[in-house]
């Protein structure tokens, strides 16, 4: 028997909800300028709708898809989707079984399950799935949900456990622009990947729907081919000195302009002087331990940064639960393993976070990022001590950062940073750094204020973070009234919040050489 089914790109999967489209917009319409910006599938999904209205309903869709030349899906009802001839059917857990509906509309038709655990997974592939939803893996206010999100963990498990299956996955709840590069590329492994996202309120109350599919398809396409190669790149490609300057000068005002929060649990020696720096760049710090107030926090969070520079087991337990908390909403969380390797202790927490929590970026000084990449860095309590080669350097950054799937930079004399893939060497700053505690607290800081606006490419959120401080580090140390280490102290705080309101100076002034 020859089977006809329509060829799929499942990358960006529109599920539709008529709630959500702007006030005074016509749903045809706005499903229409989806199609031109490159939605590449879409699921007719009515709740509500009496039988012969939804017909009408899927018809009219029907015409406009067909136009595209892109697959309709109905959700749940065969009946509906039978009678306007749609590609196929999209059932959930609670729906028709799939081999009933496999009885009805037949073997050229595509059918789809809603998977939320590896048991419903392997029964739903067994049964002849055509592809699964995956979710719900973030909170999302389309769907009041029975359970606990997946959170890209999750997915990930669901993803391994249907390992050599050959069937297609997207990922559904939650999922936007922001937090889909994370979503795709965190999730896969040399052996799994997702095939695509599936949208809903972000794409169904866009204002400009085609602008922001078209957007939204290509972040999309560069992730899902990403992962495929399975190397983990969290944005963009390899550019010149100057290009990346200009993104670094771009994207400076970016944080007044948008002033996000940017929460911390930190030390308690650096507190102060991280809410001041964050305040410096334009956004807005919050200093919360307790864990009732991270999960709101997490809501309407921009970053989220975690220092373990003073180990303490509730503190450790928040921080958990933060990092968690803020990755299920698909916040950027950045991570300063403070003093990693100094103790037995620090070592059996800094493990800990690693196996628990998904960062994006680990930024930490050279003992402690070479420290934890196996390469021999030295501590003596939260300062590195010894010297290492460049090469080495690189190695350990790169490395870290393929292993956690996430950016890691490292900070000394020349900071280094990779994304796994790309890697770079910055040369400003200045020895006053050195001489004053937590100036590696204030860089995490930075670099959880850079993230919290540019959340595509967090390599480049890393290096702008790192240049930004060291020079406003070298400005500070050049001022005729800074004596040493306690008037530094204050002027660099001045010249960060000089720096982000003029940032055009950093032209000429970042020292920035590609290693790879
Ligand atoms: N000798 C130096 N010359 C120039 N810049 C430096 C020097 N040492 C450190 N820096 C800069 O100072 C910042 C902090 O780096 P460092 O490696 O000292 O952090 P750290 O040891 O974690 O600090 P702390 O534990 O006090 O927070 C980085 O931005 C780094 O580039
Ligand atoms: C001095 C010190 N001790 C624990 S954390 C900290 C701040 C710099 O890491």
């Amino acid at each position: 028997m020859t089977c006809n089914k329509p060829q799929v790109d499942y990358s960006l999967y529109l599920v539709t909800e008529r709630s959500l489209l702007p006030k005074g917009t016509n749903f045809l319409e706005h499903l229409e300028l989806c199609l031109k910006g490159g939605v590449t599938l879409v699921q007719l999904r009515e709740k509500n709708l009496d039988t012969r209205p939804f017909i009408e309903l899927a018809k009219q869709t029907k015409a406009i898809t067909d136009k595209y030349s892109i697959p309709l899906i109905i959700n749940d009802r065969v009946d509906v989707a039978l009678a306007v001839d749609a590609a196929g059917v999209h059932v959930g857990q609670d729906d028709m079984p799939l081999q009933q509906v496999r009885h009805f509309i037949g073997d050229n038709k595509i059918i789809g399950v809603s998977v939320n655990n590896v048991q419903e997974a392997a029964e739903a592939v067994n049964a002849g799935a055509d592809y699964l939803g995956i979710g719900a893996v973030w909170f999302t206010s389309t769907k009041t949900l029975t359970k606990k999100p997946l959170g890209v963990e999750g997915v990930q498990t669901i993803l391994q456990s249907i390992e050599g299956k050959n069937v297609p996955t997207v990922a559904i709840g939650g999922i936007n622009m922001q937090n889909t590069p994370q979503l795709i590329s965190k999730s896969s492994t040399s052996t799994v990947h997702l095939d695509g996202v599936a949208v809903v309120s972000a794409i169904m109350s866009s204002t400009e729907p085609e602008q922001f599919c078209k957007d939204f398809a290509n972040v999309v396409i560069q992730y899902v081919s990403k992962s495929e190669k399975s190397s983990f790149v969290t944005g963009g490609d390899q550019k010149d000195e100057n290009a990346l300057i200009d993104d670094i000068i771009k994207l400076v005002p970016l944080i007044r302009q948008k002033g996000p929060l940017v929460h911390h649990i930190t030390n308690n020696v650096v507190i102060n002087d991280n809410a001041n720096a964050t305040l410096a760049l334009g956004a807005s710090p919050i200093m919360a331990t307790h864990p009732e107030d991270v999960a709101d926090l997490a809501v309407v969070n921009g970053a989220m940064v975690l220092n373990m520079g003073t180990v303490d087991e509730t503190i450790t337990n928040a921080m958990v639960l933060a990092a968690q908390e803020n990755v299920r909403h698909g916040h950027p969380v950045i991570f300063d393993p403070v003093g990693a390797v100094a103790t037995n202790l620090r070592k059996k927490v800094s493990s800990r976070f690693l196996k628990e929590c998904e960062f994006t970026v680990i930024k930490g000084n050279s003992g402690e990022i070479l420290g934890l990449a196996g390469k021999g860095g030295q501590s003596r309590g939260v300062d590195s001590i010894g010297s290492h080669e460049e090469s080495i350097a690189a190695q350990a950054v790169k490395e870290l950062a393929l292993r956690h799937k996430c950016v890691v930079g490292m900070t000394g004399a020349t900071d280094y940073v990779s994304d796994g893939q790309r890697v770079i060497a910055l040369e400003n700053g200045h020895e006053l750094m050195a001489s004053i505690t937590g100036s590696g607290c204030m860089a995490t800081t930075v670099v959880g204020c850079f993230s919290a606006v540019e959340k595509t490419d967090f390599l480049l959120a890393t290096v702008a973070a790192l240049t930004t401080l060291n020079i406003a580090s070298e400005n500070a140390a050049n001022r005729p009234d800074v004596q040493g280490p306690g008037t530094f102290r204050s002027a660099l705080i001045d010249e960060l919040f000089k720096l982000s309101n003029a940032p055009e100076s950093i032209r000429n002034a970042a020292k920035i050489r590609w290693l790879n």
